[in-house]
């Protein structure tokens, strides 16, 4: 049996995270074709790389099929309830940095903060007799922040991407996403309430605290640890 590492299969999170075993003598690279999602590890022996969409990599190291995995920590917040128990960040990798916010329309000139927003979804809730629509796909982080915060008279809507056209298209009033440039929230006319992060994420390296793991599964974690400059 080997170390299983969870990396994202594609895009700018798989480049970085390569880069970033790279640098530090441990070379990771897909096999095969572009479509093909096996990978190879070299510097290391006894690790196994799994390409893995950076949404599923919380849910493979909470149920122990992957020993390590890079993904968000906003995905592990999410996905996981009482990540903490599950997994354990190891290092934070310095990159895919965002931040969950949430953000209404330029145009609601007297909302720019959560207070405002708590007066203006009482407002809405009498006038429109049903709740702000706040859309996103951070369902238990919103409700977690906004309960904390004393925001009750709203409801989420799912939106599973391109969530800043939500308010354009007319089915939520405002949006719960990560921004990074903020070039999608000013495309689309939204600004962001000014106590209203409710999350700073970046690409993390993760261990399952639920893999089971032998004698040799746990000297290559020691050792990966080792060489990446983690102990
Ligand atoms: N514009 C961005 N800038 C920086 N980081 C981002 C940006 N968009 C997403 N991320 C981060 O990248 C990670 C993966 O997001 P993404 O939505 O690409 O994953 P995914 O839902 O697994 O994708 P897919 O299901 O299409 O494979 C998240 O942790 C997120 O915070
Ligand atoms: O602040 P910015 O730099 O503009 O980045 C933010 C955008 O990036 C992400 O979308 P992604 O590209 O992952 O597409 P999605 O709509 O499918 O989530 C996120 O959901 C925002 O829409």
């Amino acid at each position: 049996m080997s170390v299983k590492l969870g990396v994202p299969s594609k895009g700018r999170l798989m480049e970085k995270t390569f880069d970033w075993f790279g640098e530090r003598g441990i070379s990771l690279s897909r096999s095969g074709s572009d479509r093909e999602y096996a990978g190879k590890v070299e510097g290391i022996a006894g690790v196994e790389l799994v390409l893995l969409s950076a949404g599923e990599i919380p849910r493979e190291l909470a149920a122990g099929r992957i020993h390590l995995g890079v993904t968000g920590t906003d995905l592990v917040r999410e996905k996981l309830g009482q990540w903490e128990q599950r997994v354990e960040p190891l290092a934070e990798l310095g990159f895919g940095h965002a931040d969950l916010i949430l953000a209404v329309p330029n145009a609601w000139v007297d909302v720019n903060s959560l207070d405002d927003l708590d007066a203006a979804a009482a407002a809405f809730r009498q006038t429109h007799k049903f709740r702000l629509r706040i859309a996103t796909k951070y369902h238990r982080l919103v409700r977690e922040f906004l309960r904390d915060h004393g925001v009750a008279d709203y409801q989420l809507v799912d939106s599973q991407g391109a969530t800043e056209g939500t308010v354009k298209n007319e089915t939520a009033e405002a949006v719960a996403d990560i921004t990074s440039t903020g070039d999608t929230l000013r495309a689309n006319h939204l600004k962001i309430l000014s106590d209203a992060t409710i999350l700073k994420s970046q690409a993390t390296l993760f261990r399952s605290r639920m893999a089971a793991a032998n004698d040799s599964e746990r000297a290559v974690i020691k050792e990966m640890s080792r060489t990446l400059g983690l102990i």
